[in-house]
């Protein structure tokens, strides 16, 4: 890796990323860049009735994000300084390109290529990978009110899409690389020789 690492920490709602980068950042002594959700306005909106507000949803991740990620290239990277987020911006293309239709897709693409063209982008991913069952318990267990009623439906369409998603991101422009980890094989929170085994390999693909 030739400049400073910045990992991002990616895979599908309840996957584990906020618990793994926290972890990460602990553990190799990083900065954590964490995604809003508490404060974010249009949520429970939203699962109410995707179609309804989704330009007003994916809109707010995008602005905020890109803020974050304005702050992050100031304060780090252009410092050359190492980094860890829970998400990649390229999420924001995953969600919206299954949440938008038609004109507002088409307004959504041009925006998102406007504002993240030029930020700085991870180098390194790390990709959880888990099963619906998995996720669906995860959701019901950590409580959100708002995705109590999450539709597997949608659930197992974005795990499709992080796949898709992680692929194009895989063959883009200057990829990162990508580290999938299989949450069905490896419990970072339940075994600490299986976080070991994650921080192992991190701290082999940072140099
Ligand atoms: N390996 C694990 N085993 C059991 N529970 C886990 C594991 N990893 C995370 N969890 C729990 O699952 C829930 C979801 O984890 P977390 O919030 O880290 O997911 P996330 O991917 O950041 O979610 P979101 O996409 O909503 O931001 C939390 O209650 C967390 O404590
Ligand atoms: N539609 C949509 N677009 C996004 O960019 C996006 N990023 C996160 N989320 C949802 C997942 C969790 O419920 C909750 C916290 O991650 O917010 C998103 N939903």
């Amino acid at each position: 890796m030739k400049s400073a690492p910045f990992i991002a920490v990616e895979g599908p709602i309840g996957a584990g990323k906020t618990t793994l980068a926290t972890m990460l950042s602990q553990e190799l002594n990083l900065p954590l860049v964490k995604e809003i959700v508490e404060e974010n306005p249009f949520l429970a909106s939203f699962y109410q009735n995707i179609d309804e507000w989704s330009f007003q949803l994916e809109m707010f991740f995008l602005c905020n994000r890109f803020k974050q990620l304005e702050d992050t290239g100031a304060h780090f990277i252009k410092q050359n300084s190492p980094v860890i987020s829970d998400y990649h911006i390229y999420k924001n293309m995953i969600f919206a390109e299954r949440t938008l239709k038609g004109t507002k897709r088409d307004k959504y693409r041009q925006i998102y290529h406007l504002l993240t063209d030029d930020l700085p982008k991870p180098n390194l991913v790390l990709y959880i990978e888990a099963e619906l069952d998995t996720l669906m318990y995860r959701i019901n267990k950590r409580g959100r009110s708002f995705e109590q009623n999450m539709d597997p439906a949608y659930m197992k369409q974005l795990i499709a899409d992080y796949k898709t998603g992680m692929d194009t991101l895989a063959k883009g422009e200057n990829p990162p690389l990508i580290l999938k980890i299989n949450a069905e094989q490896l419990d970072f929170v339940q075994y600490p020789e299986h976080f070991r085994q994650i921080v192992n390999q991190v701290k082999e693909l940072m140099i």
